[in-house]
């Protein structure tokens, strides 16, 4: 079962993440992420730093999911794994189109055709919500930002994931990231728990 971890930065994902590896060590999660799980997300954060072009940077994310599936999610997938991954195609489908605004026309369908006919679609999403000043204000002043960090970016791309989850209620579910760490991670905890026990009682399709 494929379960993504979804939200703007700052939003709390990596803290989820680390809590889930706890919470739920007794399914044996196989924990995954994008960009970066395995060497073409190196080009990726050197594309983004550079801030090479926008068709550019949008392939190499596209490459670096498919080298993901390839390498991770498919073959995890084939043993019945349960997989968990920080981002997956939901964050192209929310920040591309934002970089690709006036580059191309309909950056979010050039985006879909391009995921057609390879991606995996995952069971469920987990869409970690707040306010943009929040995620803001919970970003490390000392690291250094990518560009996409600007409130103006961020409230695009919280806009296009909440659109996202509306045209698919059945796989989202929008998480509260205002609630307290706790609340987060056992409420995530517990519909994951769900979602695997009710994958068990039927096949994959
Ligand atoms: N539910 C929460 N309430 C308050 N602070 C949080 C919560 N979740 C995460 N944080 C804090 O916000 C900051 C950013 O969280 P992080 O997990 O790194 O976000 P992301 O991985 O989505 O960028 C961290 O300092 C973290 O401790
Ligand atoms: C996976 C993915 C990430 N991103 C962006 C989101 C992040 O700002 C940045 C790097 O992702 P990530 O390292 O997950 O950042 P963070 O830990 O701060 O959430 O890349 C895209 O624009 N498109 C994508 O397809």
């Amino acid at each position: 079962m494929l379960i993504t971890i979804e939200g703007i930065d700052g939003s709390g994902k990596s803290t989820l993440l680390a809590s889930l590896r706890e919470l739920l060590a007794d399914l044996d999660p196989l924990f995954t992420r994008e960009p970066g799980s395995t060497w073409v997300g190196g080009s990726v954060r050197r594309a983004v730093a550079e801030r090479m072009d926008p068709i550019t940077e949008a392939l190499l994310f596209c490459a670096d999911h498919a080298a993901h599936i390839e390498t991770v999610i498919r073959p995890a997938l084939e043993e019945g794994r349960l997989i968990i991954s920080d981002r997956y195609s939901d964050s192209r489908f929310a920040y591309q189109p934002v970089v690709l605004d006036g580059v191309i026309p309909d950056p979010l369908s050039w985006l879909r055709r391009i995921h057609e006919g390879w991606s995996i679609r995952p069971d469920r999403t987990f869409l970690l919500v707040l306010p943009i000043e929040d995620a803001i204000s919970r970003l490390d002043p000392e690291k250094k930002r990518e560009y996409f960090e600007s409130p103006e970016i961020l409230a695009r791309v919280q806009e296009n994931y909440l659109n996202l989850a509306a045209a698919d209620p059945a796989r989202f579910i929008i998480v509260d990231a205002l609630l307290p760490k706790e609340e987060v991670a056992g409420f995530v905890a517990d519909e994951i728990r769900t979602c695997a026990r009710s994958s068990r009682s039927r096949p994959r399709t």
